[in-house]
């Protein structure tokens, strides 16, 4: 069951009238709908908003952190909660497609990568056939992060009208949405209005390992009728305005590991005699990157595509402030000051991120002790027209000559841990007409289009395998605090958003182009 804050206002929980700003309350505090086809089902999700917040609050309790491999059995479990949901809803040739084992790096070499769970709704030659994408697996959460409540239990903040827990936005409540969408239909009595195919992974933040290869595989057998794939995994990029997105940055994950004595030492023994690897490390790391965010790898900017006059415009127009940054970061720590800038660092150029060290001492206290081998994760966000195979050359060949030039007698080793490619679309194609359509059908405003500085690494993979087009069609607000604590989701973006799904698929459906 999930927590309900504010336990004295259980009795009136999930009726209470929604706290939105001025122009969303409008459409959204009844039936949010000006056209009559939407009212009936609208109504419905309304209604059900008790039991879509129920199978939100079941599906996280699940800890299905891809990254821990300790977590592994609960990723896999996870995948057979949806099984069960989804035969529940009438779902048919449901399938967990296996992966085989992780790649390395890994610790166990037959861990085994989390199933796919493919499956169909309706299998009518007349209408068009639409495929959603989700990952059910989460970024690891612990509450010692600084998280207010225990991160994998949802919790249902009245008075914020929002649902906390990690996997709320990112990416378990939109996944769930698209079931919720099926569910709404059934109770209304209304036909779906096209064929519904689901895959959903379980390895997403960890790179999709695996997912490439079965999307190649099945594009002639499951995925052969599919006309477009829509994908909810990405936000608004502020807190009001909603957005639809056609591009993506990509993700190269390193990896970069320093070998030094056969165990960890005594600093008063060995301190000053021995090499040692985190001051080596160290110093590789800070020579990626320096303080303003400049990458320091040369050869890097040489690859980016130059900036032209036309695509400054889209930025001028985009609703966004240096303001709603740093209300989403909670600091005034930003690089840049116009929202032009932080724009374009954000969508269309590279950066790079140093995320932590494995090996490294980094608890509380002050323990002495000389750490023998250390790994330093790093990622680089890439944008066109960046290859990921000469990118990766670049990192490596200068870890290693950063490395050489300190003289150190302990060894390196640098490498990619996995890659996934940066993506742009047309955003004028039918899905986005029909999901823009939608979007002013449930919020009454005209969405913006936007990019997005995050990454999904299979987007190019279904566009390229499946001939499609894919649309990016966000649920939650860009101060959702994903990969951060406290993750959630505002209610009227939950309902919102499942309204939008909705609305966007019955108007695909009518598009008389594909
Ligand atoms: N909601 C999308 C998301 O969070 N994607 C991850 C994907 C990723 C890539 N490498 C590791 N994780 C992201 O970090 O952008
Ligand atoms: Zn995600
Ligand atoms: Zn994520």
């Amino acid at each position: 069951m999930f927590l309900l804050k504010h336990s004295r206002l259980v009795s009136r929980t999930l009726s209470v009238q929604l706290i939105q700003p001025s122009y969303f309350r409008i459409q959204m505090s009844t039936v949010s709908t000006t056209n009559p086809k939407f009212q009936k089902i609208f109504k419905k999700v309304d209604e059900l908003k008790p039991d879509f917040i129920q199978v939100l609050a079941e599906a996280v309790e699940i800890p299905a952190v891809s990254a821990d491999e300790s977590l592994r059995p609960m990723v896999i479990k996870k995948a057979h909660f949806l099984v069960d949901k989804l035969k529940q809803l009438g779902f048919e040739d449901i399938q967990l497609k296996e992966l085989g084992v992780q790649p390395p790096p890994v610790n166990d070499p037959k861990l085994q990568l989390p199933p796919v769970v493919l499956s169909r709704y309706g299998n009518d030659p007349s209408k068009k056939t639409v495929l959603v994408y989700g990952h059910y697996d989460v970024q690891p959460a612990s509450i010692e992060d600084g998280w207010d409540s225990e991160p994998f239990k949802l919790v249902v903040d009245e008075e914020k009208q929002l649902l906390k827990a990690r996997g709320s936005t990112d990416d378990t409540g939109p996944l769930t949405g698209w079931l919720h969408v099926v569910r709404a239909h059934q109770e209304a009595g209304i036909e779906l209005p096209v064929n519904l195919l689901t895959c959903f992974e379980g390895m997403e933040e960890s790179g999709s390992l695996g997912l490439e290869k079965l999307i190649g595989q099945e594009a002639d057998k499951y995925f052969k009728d599919v006309d477009a794939v829509c994908i909810s995994d990405n936000y608004w990029l502020g807190t009001k305005k909603p957005v639809l997105t056609y591009g993506l940055r990509g993700c190269n994950y390193y990896q970069v590991t320093i070998n030094g004595p056969g165990a960890d030492l005594h600093s008063g023994i060995f301190g000053g005699v021995i090499a040692e690897p985190m001051v080596d490390l160290v110093q590789v790391l800070s020579s990626l990157v320096d303080s303003k965010g400049k990458i320091l790898i040369k050869g890097i900017d040489e690859m980016v595509a130059p900036v032209t006059e036309k695509e400054m415009k889209l930025y001028e127009d985009i609703d966004f402030s240096l303001e709603e940054l740093e209300e989403a970061s909670g600091s005034k720590t930003a690089l840049y000051e116009k929202k032009e800038d932080i724009l374009m660092h954000r969508w269309r150029f590279p950066s790079l991120s140093v995320h932590g060290v494995e090996g490294a001492f980094s608890s509380q206290g002050a323990k002495t002790v000389i750490p023998a081998k250390v790994s330093g994760k790093f990622s680089i966000r890439t944008v066109p027209d960046m290859d990921s195979a000469k990118l990766t050359k670049l990192v490596i060949d200068h870890c290693n000559s950063v490395f050489e030039k300190l003289g150190s007698p302990n060894t390196i080793h640098a490498e990619l841990i996995h890659d996934g490619n940066y993506w742009v679309s047309d955003p004028f194609n039918a899905q986005f007409t029909a999901a823009a359509k939608a979007t002013k059908e449930v919020y009454g405003v005209d969405p913006d289009f936007t990019r997005e500085g995050g990454s999904i690494p299979i987007t190019l993979t279904f566009e390229e395998q499946l001939k499609t087009s894919v649309l990016l069609l966000p649920m939650g607000r860009g101060d959702d605090g994903a990969h951060s604590i406290n993750e959630k989701l505002d209610i009227s973006n939950f309902i919102g958003g499942i309204k939008t799904m909705v609305a966007y698929l019955h108007y695909y459906a009518e598009s008389p182009e594909n």
